[in-house]
């Protein structure tokens, strides 16, 4: 006879939805496959891209050693009861553009995809990838309609991860050694924190002079723009997907992770009604709390010159669209 402990209810998988299988979507879904972390749906408003996308994922199942599940649809309803929808649907930048040239034909995408997404999944946390990335997760945000803390926009964790690189390829360390943070908007104006960066937890300003620094945080600033001008076609995908299944990570393990999240400010160093890159801890109800640091005088006048970018391509946007 069989009682309840031998056969336990199973536990439903965690489902990703990623909208937009393009090349930062489909590497995404690769990487959270193989990470083991979630079944993944794949969709896009291309007919039978996601599908063969997904199908050439699937085979690579047993080599790779998972199980997880990854269909591929144009069709929201498939998408339907993901814990985190990540939205990657719009246009990449080409040489020459700016990430703000890609607001107006980006937020009618973003807007009316997190409609559709919120309708079948309406627990779910919302991570936004689409540049201009800040104006777009205010968008979704709104679109939604969601409390804060299940929205956010992938970019800090980008933007650090590509500091630390260029501070481990100067100084020939580990990169994983290397920790470093980057706040404010996904832009020229973003704020890395060179005081914050570090080898093994040794400061970098003890390892490096101050004009290599900021060369270094140059690069950073144009970290995208480089990569849009070599590949001409379109901007980085595969460190854009690690970064954003590091947080896809975190959220559905409950790992409570610090890590540069752009969030909506209620407040918080001195910004309200505006998305921007802050240092938040990431677990299973989204944004657990946003961490406010005792920022210099100079960080925190580059925060609010980032935010007032922010908020005038908000107003830009909706001034247009009236
Ligand atoms: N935040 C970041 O750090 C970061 C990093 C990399 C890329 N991005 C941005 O992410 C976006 C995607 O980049 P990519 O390289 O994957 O571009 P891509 O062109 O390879 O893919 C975009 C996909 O979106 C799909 N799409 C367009 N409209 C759609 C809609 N209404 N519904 C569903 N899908 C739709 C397209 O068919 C395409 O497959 C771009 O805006 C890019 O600038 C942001
Ligand atoms: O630079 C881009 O346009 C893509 C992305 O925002 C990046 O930083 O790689």
């Amino acid at each position: 006879m069989s009682t309840p402990l031998d056969s336990p209810i199973p536990l439903p998988l965690p489902r990703v939805a990623i909208i937009g299988a393009g090349r930062v979507g489909s590497t995404l879904a690769q990487r959270i496959a193989e990470k083991n972390l979630a079944d993944v749906v794949l969709l896009d408003i291309v007919e039978g891209m996601p599908q063969g996308l997904a199908l050439d994922l699937l085979e690579a199942r047993g080599l790779e050693l998972h199980n997880r599940q990854i269909i591929g649809t144009n069709n929201y309803a498939d998408t339907s009861n993901s814990q985190i929808v990540v939205m990657t649907a719009g246009f990449p930048r080409k040489p020459g553009m700016s990430r703000d040239d890609l607001l107006k034909v980006n937020a009618k995408i973003v807007v009316e995809a997190a409609k559709q997404a919120i309708a079948y999944s309406p627990h779910a946390i919302f991570i936004v990838v689409t540049n201009p990335l800040d104006v777009m997760t205010y968008l979704a945000w709104q679109a939604t309609g969601i409390k804060r803390d299940r929205i956010m926009g992938m970019a800090g964790v980008l933007d650090s991860a590509r500091f630390a690189t260029f501070i481990a390829l100067e100084l020939g360390v580990l990169p994983a050694d290397v920790k470093a943070m980057v706040l404010g908007s996904h832009g020229d104006l973003m704020v890395p924190l060179s005081g914050y960066a570090t080898v093994n937890g040794v400061p970098i300003t003890e390892l490096l002079d101050p004009a290599t620094i900021e060369r270094l945080v140059e690069r950073t600033r144009n970290g995208g723009a480089e990569i849009v001008k070599l590949i001409q076609t379109g901007g980085a995908f595969f460190a854009p997907a690690s970064a954003t299944s590091v947080m896809v990570e975190s959220i559905l393990l409950n790992q409570s992770r610090l890590l540069p999240v752009a969030a909506y400010l209620q407040g918080e160093y001195g910004l309200d009604d505006v998305v921007i890159g802050v240092p938040c801890r990431l677990g299973l109800s989204g944004i657990e709390s946003i961490l406010e640091l005792n920022l210099s005088e100079s960080e925190i006048k580059a925060l609010h010159i980032s935010a007032q970018s922010v908020r005038q391509q908000i107003e830009q946007w909706y001034f247009s669209s009236v």
